[in-house]
């Protein structure tokens, strides 16, 4: 079982559309980005590639590359889960909080995680989804940006399918 951690901040700008988990949440500002900014997918990308030892997310889809402009985040996860399934790793399971001032995400976290159980191909059960306000301090707290942290563990798919047939 190997364990990864992934941490994004995204700047809050007037012009863009504010993505998290594959959702288009209704608000004045978006988050500012190469691609669509989706920083909670970030987080869980960076996470992963973690857990697999594979550096970070800039390293496999940088933003100096014409082809992630505008990028759906959740179509780099589904790359990043084609990626550990050729490694033969499969999730355990991964767990993420976000960090935003407003808006009240609670309404769309349902669909957030069908969205990013989806782009992998797993059980929503797998994963879990928070969020929390910085109770009005930092960066965040004055919605200059939001952050995402995550976690996850992962497991070899061999070492699964053994414990699972015992
Ligand atoms: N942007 C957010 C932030 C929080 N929530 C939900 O509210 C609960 C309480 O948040 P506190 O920061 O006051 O602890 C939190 O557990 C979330 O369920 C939210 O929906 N959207
Ligand atoms: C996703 C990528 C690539 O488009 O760009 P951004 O959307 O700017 O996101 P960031 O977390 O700053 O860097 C990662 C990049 O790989």
């Amino acid at each position: 079982m190997r364990i990864g951690s992934g941490y994004d901040v995204h700047r809050l700008v007037e012009g863009r559309d504010l993505v998290l988990g594959g959702v288009r949440i209704p608000h004045p500002k978006g988050l500012l980005g190469h691609s669509d900014a989706d920083v909670v997918v970030h987080a869980v990308m960076d996470a992963l590639l973690g857990a697999m030892g594979l550096g970070d997310i800039g390293k496999h889809f940088p933003d100096t590359d014409p082809a992630y402009e505008g990028a759906s985040s959740l179509r780099l996860l589904a790359k990043v889960a084609e990626l550990m399934e050729s490694q033969g790793f499969m999730l355990g399971n991964l767990d993420a909080t976000i960090i935003a001032q407003a808006p009240k995400l609670l309404p769309h976290m349902d669909s957030m995680r069908t969205n990013i159980a989806a782009a992998m191909d797993v059980d929503r059960n797998r994963i879990n989804l928070k969020a929390t306000t910085e109770e009005g301090l930092g960066f965040t707290g004055r919605q200059e940006g939001i952050s995402a942290q995550a976690v996850c563990l992962i497991e070899r798919k061999e070492l699964e399918e053994k414990t699972s047939s015992q």
